[in-house]
């Protein structure tokens, strides 16, 4: 059973959102919310040094949260990705070198922290029920793909319906929120990922520093999805930190060094003129920005830091003259054939020979339901 007029909305704007009554008549309803992985088309990663980005969320692979209401205030571990218990010392050993120390449970816990302290600041009075957090996630882990972004975002959204304050929070504002879930815990990470994921689809933002000092976030302009056309999405089972790979570069870049400063710029650049390459369909200079993309990131970040299995992804991709880059800080690869299928049946065999998975990329509609619209109208 669905509690809210909302429903219709929601199902117009395919926003996923889940509501079921519990087991008695009266018990608040569970709410579900789904956030989808995303790719950086162009422009990654001058999102984190005030540049631009072309992002893309995609369908291929989604987190989801559900909030229950609850006697107390509960953020259950996933069985698998927060693991506890182990059959083995070897067993404990092989598990952490494979995924790391951390899952998915700190980043619940941070994004009730940070929505707690934004709702105080700004006077949003949030009732006092409790509730229990859950969580899931085939986002392949710390591939590039967002996977962190997408468990706090469909967090961010459970939070929003609980305490019915989704019209109070701008949409704008909701990817900060996300990144300072994300920089409580040390992560490196920039907004485009939170942009592409609060609000779906494809879409164009300027986080240049003149946005960012005066509205407090960037400029973001969605774009028709139609626009884009077939894309690949290349992967491995490859884990790396986004964190560990930005650290350097982002100092040099704080160090006011003038070779990441520049090509910065330039990485900035080719995302706005990937936006206009996307309106006029000029799909022979997307491809060109693409690799041109991938070059840069390879000249400042270097060759150890990116890491020979993912350089190998790109260079897969290109050797069969696909355009391709990654799609985050490393793990998976965004490819596009420019010549069309005939081209995608190598990229796909060339991927198999190599032993990785391709896919064409599903791009997920916008995610915005109107009371979301609403906020982007409020001033
Ligand atoms: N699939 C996942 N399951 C659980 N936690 C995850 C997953 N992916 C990422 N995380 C959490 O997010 C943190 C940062 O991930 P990050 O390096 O940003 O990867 P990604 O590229 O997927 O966003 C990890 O240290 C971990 O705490
Ligand atoms: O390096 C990048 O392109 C991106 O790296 C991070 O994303 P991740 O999915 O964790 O690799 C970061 O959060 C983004 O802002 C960067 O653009
Ligand atoms: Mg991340």
């Amino acid at each position: 059973m669905h509690y809210s007029n909302e429903e219709s909305d929601q199902k117009r704007h395919k926003t996923d959102i889940k509501m079921e009554s519990g087991p008695e008549k009266n018990n608040p309803p569970a709410i579900e919310h789904k956030a989808y992985a995303r790719i950086g088309l162009l422009g990654n990663p001058s999102d984190v040094y005030y540049g631009r980005t072309v992002s893309v969320s995609v369908a291929n692979f989604w987190a989801s949260v559900k909030l229950e209401p609850s006697d107390d205030l509960v953020i259950a571990p996933h069985p698998t990705h927060d693991l506890v218990q182990f059959k083995s010392l070897g067993h404990l050993v092989d598990r952490l070198k494979n995924e790391g120390y951390y899952g998915g449970v700190r980043l619940l816990m941070a994004i009730c922290k940070v929505f707690n302290s934004h709702c105080k600041d700004n006077g949003i009075n949030l009732h006092k029920g409790n509730f229990t957090l859950s969580y899931d996630t085939n986002i392949p882990r710390q591939t590039g793909l967002s996977g962190s972004s997408a468990i706090v975002c469909a967090a961010l959204s459970c939070l929003l319906d609980f305490y019915k304050v989704r019209h109070l929070v701008k949409v704008e504002v909701r990817p900060n929120l996300i990144l300072s879930a994300e920089k409580e815990l040390g992560i490196v990470a920039g907004l485009q990922d939170r942009v592409a994921q609060v609000y779906g689809g494809l879409v164009y933002m300027d986080f240049s520093k003149t946005h960012m000092d005066d509205l407090g976030h960037g400029k973001y302009i969605p774009m028709d999805t139609n626009l884009l056309p077939p894309l690949h999405l290349i992967y491995a089972e490859n884990p790396s930190d986004s964190g560990k790979v930005h650290s350097t570069v982002r100092q040099k870049w704080l160090d006011g060094d003038k070779f990441i400063i520049s090509s910065m710029e330039e990485v900035a650049n080719l995302a706005l003129e990937g936006r206009a390459a996307l309106l006029e369909k000029d799909y022979a200079r997307l491809a060109r920005l693409m690799n041109h993309n991938f070059d840069l990131r390879r000249r400042m970040f270097g060759e150890d830091a990116l890491g020979a299995l993912n350089i190998e992804m790109v260079e897969v991709a290109q050797q069969v003259g696909a355009a391709s880059k990654f799609t985050g800080s490393g793990g998976a690869v965004v490819a596009f054939c420019p010549d069309g299928p005939s081209q995608v049946k190598l990229l796909e065999d060339a991927c198999k020979k190599a032993g990785f998975v391709v896919q064409p990329v599903e791009v997920v509609p916008s995610r915005l339901n109107e009371i979301d619209l609403k906020t982007l109208l409020s001033k």
